[in-house]
């Protein structure tokens, strides 16, 4: 292995750090292996430069409140807005994670119990868990089991940092601490008889009750608290979601003010030569598994082969092209197109400064015509292309994700391209 490159087991270790978004498991390696072929100043740099690009992220997170009374569509509504914001790294933070959990006591007497009063959640807790989340930190956020009221005490569902945060929850608007942290309010507003019909429903179904303690809670606790704390919540949404996830209309005008917030196509604005390669949950998939400290070395060159396909594909989109004609088998003359320029391809570890020097050992003496981000890893690549050097003649760059940095690519991928360079570090 050359002094550039790094063990695949490092890079995939280093990549599954914060900037990823859902579920991590609990002990994974935060710092790196002691058994490695690269240098150690290699190895520092990598994981320092990780932490550093989580730290520079320009842009806080885009952090969403959904909020509306008991079955209302919360969490169909804030599903629907995460799938049609599948180009973005999205996360869902329920606010009944953060139920206190019933004490023996309390559980004795669980039907005396108020889980709709504000009282009823940790939103300390909560309010750390969105603040370290909007700061690009981890966390590890509680499990709350609705059938035995209970916390577990030796699991959580850890949160990587993300673009957008959807914060859900009946009372989610009830503190100002929370309301403060939000940057859009949603408040889905259903019909209560709808809401009592789905309620039974869902409760006699998933959360192990039977009709006569749902439609009891409900009289009791649920009707009540939803008058006294979560309609009076409402004058504080932006924007209110008549018949929740039915209303296409509505959710389809929040995705698109998110995706105006979140400034992806400012971004092509600014940088006419910057094209962004949409992400899909397909695309993002396979990210997933390559960047698993689990996965065969045989799937991660596999894997890796089909993202950088659809880079070098892409980019090969880009080129311009001149006529040509060809003898077809049939001596007709089929007039088509030729590449008039190669690609040139540039596999860079996120790293500010040696992205940049990468950059520049490769393209001496080429001018860069067209850069391609590959949304999985653009924070740096947005980075570097703000310094790129611009005294170098024609060619274009096609830059691939950081972590398929490796020299595991197969040779028909790196032969699509005119000229690759590695950079670890
Ligand atoms: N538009 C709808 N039509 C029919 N059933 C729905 C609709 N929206 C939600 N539901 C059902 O109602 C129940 C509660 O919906 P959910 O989105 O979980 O509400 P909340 O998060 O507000 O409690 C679920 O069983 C869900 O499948
Ligand atoms: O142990 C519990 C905790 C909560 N509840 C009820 O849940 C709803 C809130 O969840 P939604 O998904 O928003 O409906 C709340 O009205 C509580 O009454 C419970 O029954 N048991």
């Amino acid at each position: 292995m050359s002094e550039e490159t790094i063990p695949i087991d490092y890079v995939m270790e280093a990549a599954s750090g914060p900037h990823f978004s859902g579920l991590r498991l609990d002990g994974r390696l935060s710092s790196p292996p002691s058994s490695s072929t690269s240098s150690p100043a290699h190895r520092y740099s990598v994981s320092s430069s990780f932490a550093q690009a989580d730290a520079n992220t320009p842009k806080q997170p885009f952090v969403i409140g959904v909020s509306g009374g008991t079955a209302s569509g919360k969490t169909t509504v804030c599903d629907m807005i995460i799938q049609q914001l599948h180009d973005h790294r999205v996360v869902l933070v329920n606010q009944d994670s953060f139920y206190r959990g019933l004490t023996a006591e309390e559980l004795e007497r669980v039907h005396e119990y108020n889980f709709d009063h504000p009282d009823s959640f940790d939103t300390e807790q909560l309010v750390d868990c969105i603040e370290k989340l909007k700061s690009g930190q981890s966390y590890p956020v509680p499990i709350y089991d609705f059938k035995t009221h209970q916390r577990c005490v030796d699991s959580f569902r850890q949160v990587n940092a993300s673009n957008v945060i959807i914060l859900e929850g009946i009372l989610v608007f009830h503190d100002q601490r929370v309301r403060n942290l939000m940057n859009m309010k949603i408040f889905v507003d259903t019909e209560p008889d709808v809401r009592l019909a789905r309620r039974i429903r869902r409760d006699t179904v998933e959360r192990g009750r039977d009709i006569n303690s749902v439609l009891e809670q409900y009289a009791k606790f649920v009707k009540p608290a939803f008058d006294d704390f979560v309609l009076p919540s409402k004058k504080y949404a932006d924007v209110i979601i008549p018949r929740g996830g039915e209303n296409h209309v509505a959710i389809d005008l929040i995705v698109q003010h998110i995706h105006t917030k979140l400034g992806q196509h400012d971004l092509c604005k600014i940088y006419p030569n910057v094209t962004v390669i949409q992400s899909t949950f397909q695309i993002r998939g396979m990210h997933t598994l390559i960047r698993d400290q689990d996965i065969s070395k045989h799937n991660f060159v596999f894997y890796s082969d089909r993202l950088i396909r659809l880079v070098v594909e892409h980019g090969l989109g880009h080129l311009p092209f001149t006529e040509k004609q060809v003898v077809t088998p049939t001596a007709s003359v089929y007039t088509g197109v030729d590449f008039c320029k190669k690609l040139c391809g540039v596999s860079i570890i996120r790293s500010g400064e040696s992205m940049e020097n990468a950059l520049r050992a490769c393209c001496k003496g080429i001018k860069i015509g067209k850069i391609l981000i590959h949304r999985e890893g653009d924070n740096g690549m947005q980075l570097i292309y703000q310094k790129l050097p611009n005294d170098i003649s024609e060619r274009h760059v096609l830059l691939l994700d950081p972590v398929l940095a490796t020299e595991n690519t197969s040779n028909e991928i790196r032969g699509s391209v005119d000229c690759s360079y590695k950079q670890g570090g």
